[in-house]
């Protein structure tokens, strides 16, 4: 699951938040003649989104043009002509190759490749009628994976146009600031009509006015608050399905239905782990500063006198798609400790401010008071005489390298607070759960990929293993578990967290790559055919190496979690065509028996995803 959990702000940078708070940015774009009246309408809402959560697999429609009736002829502007686009192709399996699909399903896929495939270059050419600064008025028509919307431009020739922070049937005023291949990206100015299907959430600060997030709008962070929950998930569940369809390579009967998504229990300050950052004072301010002696004003800075200067001491999140941070008092998708603290370090930041020659990112981290005494393995931890310590009695850690403690369930973990834990505790529980019914079925009739069933484990192989957390909580079904884990820090927390837990005979850690550990595996008793294995790689998700041993293994089951789908459905692919070819012979493969999104970081666009393969004889 999550390497790199994204962090309240981190947007994948593409838009940018409405006109009223980016005067300042915007300004310094502007062309020399701003076009007044440069509004096209759009009076029909695109024909059908690619991916409206209720599409089923698989079915992209070629849209229809925009009859050049439903348009008012653009004022073509005075101004800058178009900036010549950079062309370049986006990295595989990136949030903008992602985003390159979402636009390839909703213009056509037919068209679009019959556009590319003439090799003309054209795909990059926005239409004419279209303008850099320009202001458009359109009818949403999807959301993208990554949640902003996608509306078409009408015209001779399909175009998506990209805005943040509106939904599916908003009608929207917005303005152009960058084409692309086949799309451009505008900020959002106004939203004329609100959809009421995709608003109405808990987030949705008209209906629910001291809810959601005062930074909506401008913070990165996240774009799905404004919808209501049970649609949230139906996002996430076709972003799966979507993933799925486009990199696994697959032929569909080989992929089964997505399963609903698993909502989190906390659905607004879940999130234990937060890294606001700032940036240190210009140079050329602390030169004006001290150079004028005012050795007050330096420390005094964020209390408004550096803003008169013309620079402002901002302590937060990413803007959407604009450099420079913006200052955020609180983050309510933050548990409420870590709000607390992040006063406390606003304030110390501020004071100090003008002592930073770089900026810098704070770490805020919600663990349990440190157990007093701390579990051993002559003195293990006791779910039974342990109480819930409820949340406000928890404690916030600033510093790298000082333990935090978690629970989760009736298992204790610690961990450097600067390294990997999974930054939602809430759902913690469901997700260790499901992943343990997933590799132990109630009954042959969950497994009816498996005929007959397959033999049940004993062996738990949890690579990528971090701390050790399904190794851990995986651990009282299996007579023996193994981790392993590139990072020593890690594998020493996951150690002590075995040994803390009781567990220190049962378990190994080991310490290295994961696709180095499968040869020294058989040594310590582990064989494919009585193992399980799970496996919980980074973003980049993992290397050919690692899933060539982990075929030549032959566990009974994989559980691949990931955070993200995208290279889960790649590697997932080649597992599955691998093993066809593998096994044919010896009449042996790998089926996919399910794969469900969980949804680890609610108000955002982001799914970590569970699939489960299926070892069995043909
Ligand atoms: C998404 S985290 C999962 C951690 C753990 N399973 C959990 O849920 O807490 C991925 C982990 O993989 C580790 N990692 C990255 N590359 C690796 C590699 N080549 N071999 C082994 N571990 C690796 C990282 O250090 C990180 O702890």
């Amino acid at each position: 699951m999550t390497t790199q959990p994204p962090s309240p702000g981190s947007g994948t940078g593409t838009s940018s938040p409405p006109h009223k708070k980016l005067k300042s940015s915007v300004s310094a774009e502007l062309p020399d003649v701003i076009p007044t009246n440069g509004f096209t309408e759009v009076t029909e809402a695109p024909i059908k989104a690619a991916f409206l959560p209720n599409d089923s697999m698989g079915t992209t429609e070629t849209i229809p043009k925009a009859s050049s009736s439903q348009s008012q002829a653009p004022v073509k502007p005075k101004g800058k002509k178009n900036r010549k686009q950079k062309r370049t192709l986006p990295e595989k399996y990136s949030a903008q190759d992602v985003l390159f699909h979402d636009v390839r399903d909703f213009l056509g896929v037919e068209y679009v490749d019959g556009l590319i495939g003439k090799k003309e270059g054209s795909e990059w050419e926005a239409p004419e009628e279209l303008k850099l600064f320009e202001e458009v008025t359109l009818t949403v028509g999807a959301f993208t994976v990554s949640g902003e919307s996608i509306s078409l431009f009408p015209g001779d020739k399909p175009w998506a146009i990209i805005t943040p922070f509106a939904h599916p049937g908003d009608r929207i005023r917005a303005k152009i600031h960058k084409h692309d291949r086949l799309c451009s990206f505008a900020d959002l100015l106004e939203i004329l009509e609100y959809s009421e299907e995709y608003r109405g959430g808990e987030g949705d600060r008209r209906k629910y006015p001291e809810n959601g997030c005062r930074y909506f709008g401008e913070c990165g962070g996240c774009q799905l608050q404004p919808v209501p929950y049970p649609l949230q998930l139906q996002h996430k569940k076709r972003t799966v399905e979507l993933a799925y369809q486009r990199f696994s390579n697959l032929h569909k009967d080989l992929i089964p239905g997505i399963q609903d998504t698993i909502g989190s229990p906390k659905q607004w300050g879940y999130r234990t782990k937060i890294t606001p950052h700032f940036d240190a004072p210009p140079k050329w301010i602390q030169k004006q500063l001290k150079e004028s002696g005012e050795e007050a004003a330096l420390n005094s800075l964020a209390n408004g006198d550096g803003e008169k200067k013309g620079w402002e001491c901002r302590i937060g999140f990413e803007r959407k798609g604009r450099p420079g941070v913006m200052d955020i008092e609180e983050c309510p998708i933050a548990t409420p400790v870590l709000n607390k603290k992040m006063t406390e370090e606003r304030k110390r930041v501020q004071n100090t401010i003008m002592s930073f020659t770089r900026g810098a990112t704070l770490l805020l981290r919600d663990s349990l008071p440190s157990p007093d005494p701390i579990p051993s393995s002559s003195s293990p931890f006791s779910h039974d005489t342990a109480p819930i310590i409820p949340a406000e009695q928890h404690v916030a850690i600033t510093n790298h390298k000082q333990a935090v403690y978690e629970r989760v369930g009736k298992y204790i973990f610690s961990f450097a607070a600067g390294s990997f834990f999974q930054n939602n505790n809430s759902i913690l529980i469901p997700l260790t759960e499901y992943v343990k019914e997933a590799i132990f079925p109630p009954s042959p009739a969950a497994s009816p990929a498996s005929k007959p069933p397959t033999p049940t484990p004993t062996h738990l192989v949890d690579t990528y293993c971090g701390s050790g957390l399904f190794g851990i909580t995986l651990s009282d079904k299996f007579e023996k578990v193994a981790g392993v884990e590139i990072s020593h820090d890690s594998i020493v927390a996951a150690k002590k967290n075995a040994e803390m837990n009781g567990l220190q005979d049962k378990t190994t850690w080991l310490c290295g790559k994961a696709e180095d550990i499968f040869g020294g595996l058989a040594e310590k008793g582990f064989e494919g055919g009585k193992s399980c294995v799970v496996v919980d790689p980074p973003r980049k998700g993992c290397d050919e190496p690692f899933l060539d041993q982990l075929l030549h293994f032959k566990p009974l089951t994989v559980v691949y979690v990931s955070c993200n789908v995208h290279t889960q459905a790649r590697d997932v692919g080649y597992l599955i065509r691998e093993s066809e070819s593998r096994g044919r012979e010896k009449g042996w493969k790998y089926v996919v028996e399910s794969l469900r999104g969980f949804d680890l970081f609610p108000q955002t666009a982001h799914v970590e995803s569970v699939a489960v393969l299926r070892w069995i004889e043909n």
